[in-house]
């Protein structure tokens, strides 16, 4: 991690000069998707041990439009895993309100619906990585990042991606799902008012998602996102397809990507996302290792 921080900080610029976009084109299915230098017949449940140091912690990544549910998923892997979960939206959201000198520049920006410079989200990624190393953290789970070609090979120039999960969704949900969503301006934990009853259309299943409603000590003290309106979630979507969906493209020609369509709500799709990762027995496994 310190390593993956210093390189961002000092060689960002060579980095960048060197990326180039590659285009082969293989795919992969979920049962390939092991990360390659694990031990033989393990599974992606044990970290690396080919380490010079003697091990690495998972390093994963959530790929989604708007709305998906990166954070949700990511927080609750992350919190199962032991691994930090770094999301760039939270990293430019706390820049934004941290009145620095970078604040109104990204106010603009993010509420746009528009992408911020890889620089800046090179410098709050690193500042992110150097804060969690020194707390002795290990692996992550990124959330919002990679989001563009240049960034996904600057990133696979510092270090190495085990798993990239691709969560999908159909966008008259994630829509509702963006107008729906609050954060709790005191403990920054996300809900969402939205009850989605989505009929089956387009060749899409029908889907329905219950709301995710806030305990009483938080509903007073909901806020909505500034780039959570239509407008903006719509051109957000766009740009997603414009410059993020390519990097989907990216990790599928490496077989690392693994597309996982939520069925539903939490309740229903947590226990399947754990077992298309092939974690629906995780706790058991780690202690039966211990
Ligand atoms: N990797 C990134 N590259 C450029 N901009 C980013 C990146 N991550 C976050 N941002 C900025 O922060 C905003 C919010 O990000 P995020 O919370 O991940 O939103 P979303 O709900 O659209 O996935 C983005 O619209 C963008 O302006």
């Amino acid at each position: 991690m310190a390593a993956l921080a210093r390189l961002f900080k000092t060689q960002f610029p060579f980095l960048l000069r060197r990326s180039l976009s590659t285009t082969t084109t293989t795919t992969a299915t979920v049962s390939e998707i092991q990360p390659q230098r694990q031990r033989p017949n393990s599974s992606i449940l044990f970290p690396l041990t080919d380490d010079p140091k003697g091990c690495r912690n998972f390093q994963w990544v959530f790929l989604g439009c708007p709305g998906v549910g990166k954070g949700t998923y990511a927080g609750r892997l992350s919190s199962l895993l032991g691994v930090p979960h770094i999301a760039t939206g939270d990293l430019v959201r706390e820049e934004l309100s941290s009145s620095g000198p970078l604040s109104h520049q990204l106010e603009e920006i993010v509420n746009q619906g528009k992408l911020v410079s890889d620089e800046i989200i090179f410098n709050l990624l690193s500042k992110r990585l150097e804060a969690g190393e020194s707390k002795g953290e290990s692996g992550f789970i990124l959330d919002g990042f990679p989001r563009t070609i240049r960034q996904s090979e600057i990133l696979d120039e510092a270090t190495e991606i085990d798993l990239v999960i691709n969560l999908k969704l159909r966008e008259d949900v994630l829509i509702e799902k963006c107008l729906g969503r609050r954060i709790c301006s005191e403990c920054g934990k996300s809900f969402n008012l939205a009850s989605i009853n989505a009929k089956a259309e387009n060749g899409y299943p029908e889907i329905t998602m219950a709301p995710l409603l806030p305990p009483p000590q938080c509903s007073s003290k909901l806020i909505t996102r500034a780039d959570d309106t239509e407008p903006v979630v719509r051109e957000r979507l766009r740009i997603y397809k414009e410059q993020s969906e390519p990097v989907e493209d990216y990790y599928r020609n490496q077989g690392k990507l693994m597309e996982f369509d939520l069925p539903g709500g939490i309740p229903e799709s947590w226990p399947k996302l754990l077992e298309a990762l092939n974690l629906d027995d995780y706790g058991d496994k780690r202690s039966a290792a211990a």
